[in-house]
């Protein structure tokens, strides 16, 4: 918020007419607009900057801190991430996060979306609040993802239609209704309209797109995609004007490849994103501070690097006032002890000193974490519900990747008992189930897995993009009827069921997607599951992430929701047996 006040604060100050609030002295000074690395002092006045002058200059201010020669670069930016992948409430994220320079994300909460509605996008909007990073908020705009999945209620362009008037909205989500869009869908354009209407931004989701589709897709207003996985398809979305996300999560890494692409254009449209990053990636491996260490590390300038994470981001979005060290600009600030390798000894948020050391120095508000638990509502199962009639010859399997999340579409000898299909755990196939969550209305899809590993038990998930339904894999049917009513006592989450006994889990009792717990905890009871599904065969080093993308109806090529098996190739429903 400008006042006449703040910006004859910020005149005065930058003329050296009254002190600063904090002066950083004998700082090199990372300068993403014009690329230039130098020595400076910078004087900060209301959280924003106000002067920048030679080395140990003639500002002054009430606070002053020599660094000594330390880099000091503007704050980092996720310019796209789902907080549901992380499994952490946002304060518990910002507390990992922040002393790693990150001093603004970009959220699509479609998870939440998917499980509550409106109360979900608005619980992250809440939760957002009293952070010592900028949280903000693009409007989910496919929920269902489409029409085969199930979610707890479809959100139309009249649902969203209030929530681009708040402050935190900056756009549109992922469109990633990609037939919609081309159709000239009625709901998909008037989400279009509305956002643009509101001179906000409206992100694409457009995977294998190109050509004349590519050209009807961007004319319609959609100026991002973070699916590129190929050079070609990079430049070719540049040289239509969109803006090139770049993305390394923790299953779609793409950063290796599109590099040369940077390196050789130099594109100003093109920024540094995460998508999904489960919460042991971003302990083990970082966040966006790891994606400037890694393109740093393949020989990227540092200085492009940190722009492609900071200014770039803002620019996108709009954000003028934010992404680079120069007056006006909030003071959002990382010290750095090594450019090359990023190595954070500080951060500042609007010129607060809020991190030092890889640890955070202010306490995180949990904000009011709104009723989103008691999210689990499943009917009397009996296992009888999961029996599976079948004859001799060929049936669908879903093929797992392993460290993907598309599939392959397989079609298999069918093993069979007393004239129905069953599991063959010596096969490795495992009967798969999705059992509705949000209704209980009894609803289940069956179908078979290749993949998992697993010899003994089942393994459930409440994670599972994007109806989030609860997904389950066993050998037996009791051990996954066993799994689900685990899932449901614990309010969703993770569960392994070996012999009718719950050998391990993951409580996520808010949606089913998070938990308010410490990353810690969390992280050790997902390695500790991780660690008996392996026990019990399992070859996938994370199964339940895998898991929760093997009901999501639109990546290739066959999965299961709880309307039954999607040939997504073909976007159709299709038997079991044919
Ligand atoms: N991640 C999470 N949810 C999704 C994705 C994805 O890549 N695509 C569609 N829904
Ligand atoms: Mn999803």
């Amino acid at each position: 918020m400008y006042t006449v006040e703040g910006l004859r604060q910020r005149i005065r100050v930058a003329r050296g007419e009254e002190p600063a609030d904090l002066v950083l002295r004998n700082a090199r000074l990372v300068n993403v607009c014009s690329g230039e690395c130098y020595p400076a002092d910078i004087a900060i006045a209301g959280g924003r900057i106000a002067g920048i002058s030679e080395p140990r200059g003639t500002y002054g201010g009430q606070q002053e801190r020599d660094l000594e020669g330390r880099w000091l670069a503007p704050g980092l930016m996720d310019g796209h991430m789902h907080i549901e992948s992380t499994m952490l409430v946002l304060s518990e994220f910002a507390r990992l996060v922040v002393p790693r320079g990150v001093t603004a994300v970009m959220l699509d909460p479609h998870e939440f979306a998917n499980v509550s509605g409106i109360a979900g996008i608005r619980f992250v909007l809440e939760t957002a609040r009293g952070l010592p990073l900028d949280a903000f908020v693009l409007l989910s705009s496919c929920v269902p993802a489409s029409q085969y999945e199930t979610p707890y209620r479809p959100l139309l362009a009249s649902d969203l239609l209030p929530l681009l008037s708040e402050e935190r909205v900056l756009g549109l989500a992922e469109m990633m209704n990609m037939p919609g869009v081309l159709n000239g869908d009625e709901e998909v354009l008037a989400k279009i309209a509305a956002t643009l209407n509101h001179g906000l931004v409206v992100d694409g989701h457009a995977p294998g797109l190109q050509g004349r589709d590519l050209c009807a897709y961007a004319a319609a207003g959609i100026s991002s995609d973070h699916e590129c996985t190929t050079v070609a398809e990079a430049r070719e979305r540049l040289r239509l004007g969109m803006w090139l996300m770049i993305r390394e999560g923790s299953a779609a890494r793409n950063l290796e490849a599109l590099l040369p692409l940077i390196q050789e254009l130099h594109p100003p449209r093109a920024f540094f994103v995460t998508d999904d990053r489960d919460p042991l990636d971003l302990l083990e491996r970082g966040h966006i501070d790891s994606m400037v260490r890694r393109a740093i590390e393949l020989g990227l300038d540092p200085v492009e690097a940190i722009r492609l994470a900071s200014y770039n981001t803002a620019q996108y979005f709009r954000l003028s006032d934010r992404g680079a060290i120069v007056p006006g600009a909030l003071a959002d600030l990382v010290v750095l002890d090594d450019l090359r390798t990023f190595q954070v000894e500080s951060v500042y948020k609007s010129g607060q000193l809020v991190a030092q050391g890889g640890r955070l120095l202010i306490e995180p508000e949990a904000g009011q974490l709104q009723d989103l638990s008691n999210t689990i509502r499943i009917a009397a199962l009996r296992e009888e519900d999961l029996r599976i009639a079948g004859r001799p010859g060929p049936v669908a399997v879903i093929g797992i990747e392993p460290g993907q999340i598309v599939t392959r579409h397989l079609q298999l000898e069918a093993s069979l008992r007393d004239g129905e299909i069953v599991a063959d755990p010596e096969r490795d196939l495992l009967k798969l189930v999705v059992i509705e969550r949000h209704h209980a209305s009894g609803r289940i899809g069956l179908g078979l897995v290749q993949g998992l590993g697993l010899k003994r038990g089942a393994l459930a998930s409440s994670v599972a993009h994007d109806a989030h339904n609860l997904v389950i894999a066993g050998v037996s049917d009791h051990d996954i009827l066993k799994a689900a009513q685990a899932l449901a006592a614990m309010g969703g989450g993770f569960a392994l069921v070996v012999d009718g006994e719950l050998r391990a889990s993951v409580p996520l009792p808010l949606a089913g997607l998070v938990s308010a717990a410490p990353i810690s905890e969390l992280v050790a009871r997902l390695r500790a599951l991780d660690e008996a599904a392996a026990a019990l065969g399992c070859t996938l080093e994370h199964p339940c992430m895998t898991l929760s993308f093997l009901s999501l109806s639109v990546i290739p090529a066959l999965k299961l929701t709880d309307q039954g098996l999607i040939d997504v190739e073909r976007f159709a429903q299709v038997p079991l047996q044919s």
